[in-house]
């Protein structure tokens, strides 16, 4: 099945949450686990083990693993392997990006038969959307998404992205080029954005509507970050029935026991669903 129709199955049995595994250097301490590839591959493992069943998807951050070198890859292929046999989705968030030739090479690493390759990858498209060509092929090819960087969280983004180019702005136009390639597919396009929770007022000055893209819309910056699940709402407005939202720190606090972490997120999970209405 395409990763689209996976996507809006699970959202509609868990709910529209994607719970991040970042094992940021501080939340190891706190787990009483070693910053090495051994501390990562068992603070994911353990994300995988208590979260599989409470959210929709589950969002491995890739620089946390790469840190660790060879022995970080192989953590993170465990981590993706075990969600594969926990049946959740996983969208590995390594926001690749580069020109055609060498985006070739990624996407085999993030969305063909490499061991590294989840249901999904992020992607950035700063190098034109034309060079994504690569890693929409291949993914679709094997069944799994492409999230592409639009309207990122980080207050940074907007000098780039915010832009105009004639009647758009940047984000606009790679908004308008995801639509593209998801026109007609139903439930769900296989090629989704990212748009962070945290922009505010951003979505209005696209230039289109982000309902019209027919691809998930996932949504950083629930939590750290200072999103909350009612600024959802107000940022997505009518296109809110196709976000998935996303929080990392917020709920990996709560571990590492595994019945605190899964009540985090049903927590979190059930605060998106009522805000979103879905
Ligand atoms: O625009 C973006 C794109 C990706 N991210 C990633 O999401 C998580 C956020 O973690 P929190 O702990 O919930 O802040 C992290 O992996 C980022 O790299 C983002 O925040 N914003």
């Amino acid at each position: 099945m395409r990763f689209g129709a996976r996507l809006a199955a699970a959202v509609a049995e868990h709910g529209p949450l994607c719970a991040g595994i970042d094992p940021h250097t501080p939340l190891l301490a706190a787990w009483g686990l070693p910053d090495t590839a051994e501390g990562v591959e068992r603070f994911g493992r353990t994300c995988v083990e208590a979260l599989a069943g409470s959210v929709s998807c589950l969002k491995p951050q890739a620089a946390f693993f790469e840190r660790h070198g060879s022995r970080g890859l192989q953590a993170l292929e465990r981590v993706v392997a075990d969600a594969r046999d926990a049946d959740v989705l996983t969208i590995v968030d390594a926001k690749r990006g580069d020109i055609g030739s060498t985006m070739a090479a990624y996407a085999d690493a993030f969305a063909g038969d490499s061991p590294l390759a989840g249901d999904a990858v992020t992607v950035s498209p700063y190098l034109g959307f034309g060079s994504l060509r690569p890693v929409l092929d291949v993914a679709a090819a094997h069944g799994r998404g492409v999230f592409v960087l639009a309207l990122t969280s980080n207050p940074e983004g907007a000098g780039v992205q915010h832009a105009r180019l004639g009647g758009t702005s940047v984000a606009g136009a790679v908004a308008a080029a995801a639509a593209a390639e998801n026109a007609g597919v139903s439930p769900l396009g296989d090629v989704g954005l990212v748009v962070g929770a945290t922009v505010g007022s951003a979505v209005d000055d696209l230039g289109i509507d982000l309902g019209a893209v027919n691809g998930p819309l996932l949504a950083p910056g629930v939590g750290a970050q200072g999103a909350t699940a009612e600024d959802l709402r107000r940022v997505f407005g009518d296109a809110r029935r196709l976000v998935l939202a996303s929080s990392s720190r917020e709920i990996l606090a709560a571990g590492p026991d595994p019945r605190s972490l899964r009540e985090a997120a049903r927590r979190s999970a059930a605060a998106v669903r009522e805000a979103l209405g879905a």
